[in-house]
């Protein structure tokens, strides 16, 4: 066993192998590496990437996130890090998320081999995405798109639209961002058109409960300001049993106002849910006043999304997630 103190020891980062995970993995080795020896990167396989049936609802919960959580509880490895978005809001007993570092781009692109923007695709056009909220914000500016499943990684999705299967795909901007795909023809979608998933752009990093050096060091990389946005748009997905394939949308934004000695700093939440065919939206939003700098930050985030959970359960959101299962 390592030194309680954790002097000289080398952290292990378990990853799966697929490129996207493989980039959040030695990023978060490189911020670490700021802050302790640098840790060592352990890949594994995991069924998310190699599963190509379509995705339904139980048997895809966590898919993504299951393997590498099994690395740390095996001690293979000893910190998980995770797509936030991927990773069921439900914690594992023995594992406990201590950081989320600085959120990149949270919107969609439409990608399409010519990079069109979506009002110019044809009539009928047809769109490949496994995502409920992807599907219904679509459908909900044009009924006419045929929404078509899609899964795989980015690299198969994409050979797939150009072997013309699809006339366009929705991606994650971060993942295009991470891959360092820039030439790839796309345009991004406004957030009011298509509102991200609830921890979209995000990492989430994992340790296990009982590894004090390691929940010691890796809460070093935490950004209060991106943990508070994902906090409440996490609470709001738990409160409304949403799982991560339910057609449920949330951004929480923090805006700061005024500088010298009295910033005020504000975080807002707004989120969706939706009917499949798009046609029923439900919209809620709140913000609150919220101080970065203590310890209060996540409280004040849960409590955000609670409330804006709540005011949506109001407005019937209940049913329509339910009829998506
Ligand atoms: N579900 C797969 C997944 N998990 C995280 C990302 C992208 C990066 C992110 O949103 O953090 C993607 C691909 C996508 O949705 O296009």
């Amino acid at each position: 066993m390592p030194a309680e103190n954790g002097d000289g020891r080398v952290l292990r980062i378990a990853t799966r192998e697929s490129p996207l995970a493989l980039w959040q993995a030695r990023h978060v080795a490189g911020l670490l590496a700021e802050r302790t020896l640098p840790p060592q990167i352990v890949p594994m396989v995991s069924s998310g990437d190699v599963d190509m049936r379509p995705i339904d609802g139980k048997r895809s919960v966590g898919v993504f996130t299951k393997r590498i959580q099994q690395a740390l509880l095996e001690d293979e490895g000893d910190v998980a890090v995770h797509s936030m978005k991927d990773l069921p809001t439900e914690p594992h007993p023995r594992l406990r998320m201590v950081a989320s570092p600085e959120r990149e781009t949270v919107a969609d692109c439409l990608v399409s081999p010519a990079g069109t923007e979506l009002e110019d695709l044809p009539h009928a056009a047809r769109i490949g995405t496994g995502s409920r909220r992807r599907a219904a914000q679509l459908l909900k500016v044009r009924p006419d798109l045929e929404v078509l499943p899609i899964r795989g990684n980015v690299q198969t999705r994409l050979q797939r639209m150009h072997d013309g299967e699809y006339d366009a795909i929705i991606l994650a901007a971060a993942g295009i961002e991470r891959l360092e795909m820039m030439d790839l023809p796309r345009v991004e979608l406004p957030l009011d058109l298509m509102l991200p998933a609830p921890g979209q752009g995000a990492l989430a990093i994992e340790v296990r409960g009982d590894d004090s050096h390691a929940v010691s060091v890796v809460s070093r990389i935490n950004v209060p300001r991106s943990a508070a946005c994902t906090s409440a748009e996490r609470t709001l997905l738990s409160d409304l049993h949403g799982g991560c394939l339910a057609p449920i949308a949330a951004l929480g934004t923090v805006t700061e106002r005024g500088g010298g000695d009295q910033p005020s700093v504000t975080l807002n939440l707004i989120a969706r849910v939706l009917s499949a065919d798009g046609k029923t939206c439900l919209e809620s939003q709140a913000d609150t006043p919220i101080d970065l700098s203590s310890d209060d930050w996540q409280r004040v985030a849960i409590e955000l999304g609670r409330n804006v959970a709540a005011m949506l359960i109001d407005q019937g959101a209940k049913p329509l997630i339910e009829a998506g299962r």
